[in-house]
């Protein structure tokens, strides 16, 4: 297994005050100290992102977000730019350190005004102290006028903390969430800004850690971990110089009902590129030849049904079940007999580390209940979508999307095995680790990229990566190929684009 406690953390809410209030009662810094960091280090985050301002709004709620904003806004005007910070809510009910900043603030002279409609003027960068980790429920009337407005008012728009109306915990909008360019988090990254709705309302997110002491990280680890795909890449050995194929694992590909040839082989050329030592597809007759003429690698085989499949499973290492499987009468038979195969001799298959990766058509298969597939079991990768995670739990997409922390962890508790919940910020949990690879982009949003994530995670899986880290590694390996593959442009990504840049990352 590989080790995931040296991955950065990402922290709920809850956690984050946790950390606070050690980091000032067991060591000694003062809240006021904390917010002064805080507002220092998004002051040089604006600058280097836009040098020379014209002009510095803030607007700023009644909590200690707000607070951070008024120093920041005093740390501003010191330096001689205009700044103006829009009050957002009664300023009767500012409290604590974000009373002291506030007073701080007034007294160097800092223009303060009640935020009111149409306030902003169309200059310089607007700064967002509205809510951060305080926020509780949907926003309320006044704070959803002027997250609207900060919008709208088209200006370089930098959030503290994490952009006012997204919920740290899920990634979730709570009615409307402020669309910023880039976001300065502090002390530690929130789990919420890296999944959901939180990429696309956080712009660059930049951690300034405000100097909280070590003890205060060590005694509240994280829940969740965010992958670095070049730390679990250094964590994987080398083949032995003497490898043969034999030892690089053995791979069967199942799937290709009429119309999604495509499917099949690109999961089988997957494999291949990411090491699998054997690769095999078993599909529809007639699509044999082509996947032969373009593969000649895959060893190609027209199945019938499950008694020409079931010969085929005995001897390999990992099952990829779904790729344009369908859910013909043809597609449940292959997927009963693969289930059964892995599930009839489990002894054999955990010495053999055989496992199975299902996804798409074997997802709303199993969902339906094809072929009384019993579960929880251990010996799977589920890698469904957001549209197959809701089929799995009887749900809708935007439920899981709502809380896609919850989800992959429902999934997991149900399903066994290891589950990865597709889409930005993809979540991997096999019911102890809960992790997130936020590698990927919008140009992943088209036909064929699943189907190569499971030619991935099974070539991982033959190549002896147990299935939280052929999940893990997989899941980087294909986003990180994404990102590169898409260079300065998204659209017109192909699937197939990711292969030759997936073989460079695993080097
Ligand atoms: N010592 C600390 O705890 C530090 C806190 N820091 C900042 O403090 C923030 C957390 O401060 P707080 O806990 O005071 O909380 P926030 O300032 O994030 O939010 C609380 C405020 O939001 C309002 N609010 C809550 N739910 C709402 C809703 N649904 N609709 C409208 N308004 C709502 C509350 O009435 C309250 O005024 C962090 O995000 C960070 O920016 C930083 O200064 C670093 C140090
Ligand atoms: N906007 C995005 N950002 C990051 N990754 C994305 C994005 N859109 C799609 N992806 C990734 O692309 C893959 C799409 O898989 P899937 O929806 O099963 O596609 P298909 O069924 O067409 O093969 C998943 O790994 C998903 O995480
Ligand atoms: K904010």
């Amino acid at each position: 297994m590989f080790d995931y406690s040296t991955q950065q953390g990402l922290y709920s809410a809850a956690q984050t005050r946790a950390l606070d209030r050690h980091a000032i009662e067991k060591g000694g810094i003062a809240g006021g100290i904390l917010m002064a960091r805080a507002a220092a280090a998004a002051w040089e985050l604006l600058l280097q992102r836009w040098p020379e301002p014209r002009r510095i709004q803030v607007v700023c709620g009644t909590g200690n977000n707000g607070g951070d904003g008024y120093l920041l806004a005093d740390i501003a005007h010191k330096r001689g730019f205009p700044v103006t910070v829009w009050q957002v809510g009664d300023a009767g009910r500012i409290a604590g350190d974000a009373l002291r900043a506030r007073e701080q603030a007034l007294a160097n002279g800092v223009v303060v005004a009640p935020f009111a409609r149409d306030c902003l003027a169309a200059e310089g960068v607007l700064v967002d102290a509205l809510l951060g980790t305080g926020l509780g429920g949907e926003v309320r009337p006044a704070q959803y006028e002027a997250i609207v407005a900060m919008n709208a008012a088209g200006l370089p728009l930098l959030a503290l903390d994490i952009p006012s109306g997204l919920c740290a915990d899920s990634g979730r909008v709570l009615g409307a969430a402020v669309k910023a360019d880039a976001t300065a988090t502090f002390i530690v990254a929130k789990r919420g800004l890296y999944t959901g709705a939180g990429p696309a309302c956080c712009g660059d997110i930049h951690l300034a850690t405000i100097g909280v002491p070590r003890a205060s990280l060590a005694a509240n680890p994280a829940a969740v971990q965010r992958l670095d795909l070049y730390s679990l890449l250094a964590q994987w050995p080398a083949r032995k110089p003497d490898a043969h194929k034999g030892d690089c694992g053995r791979v069967v590909v199942v799937g290709g009902d009429d119309g999604m040839g495509g499917a099949i082989l690109l999961a089988a050329e997957a494999a291949l590129r990411c090491g699998a030592g054997l690769v095999s597809a078993a599909t529809r007759e007639r699509h044999v030849s082509a996947l032969l003429a373009r593969c000649p690698e895959a060893m190609a085989r027209g199945v019938r049904g499950g008694q020409d499949l079931a010969p085929m499973l005995a001897a390999v290492d990992a099952i990829a079940l779904g790729p344009g499987l369908g859910q013909s009468s043809w597609s449940e038979q292959l997927f009963q007999a693969a289930c059964d195969q892995a599930a009839c001799d489990q002894a054999a298959c955990e010495a053999q580390d055989k496992t199975l990766v299902v996804d798409a058509d074997g997802l709303n298969l199993l969902a339906g209940g094809a072929g009384g597939v019993r579960f929880p079991r251990q010996d799977w990768v589920l890698t469904p979508h957001p549209g197959e995670a809701a089929r799995l739990l009887g749900t809708d997409t935007a439920a899981i999307q709502a809380d896609r922390f919850a989800a992959v962890q429902a999934l997991q508790a149900r399903y066994g095995g290891v589950v990865v919940l597709k889409g930005k910020g993809s979540l991997i949990c096999d019911g102890r680790h809960l992790l997130l690879s936020d590698y990927g982009n919008p140009g992943m949003a088209s036909g064929g990229m699943g189907d190569v994530l499971s030619g991935v995670i099974a070539a991982l899986l033959a190549q002896g990566l147990a299935p939280l880290d052929a999940a893990a590694l997989g899941v980087c390996l294909h986003g990180a190929a994404a990102d590169s593959a898409a260079g300065a442009g998204q659209r017109g990504l192909l699937a197939s684009d990711l292969l030759a840049p997936m073989r460079e990352l695993l080097g």
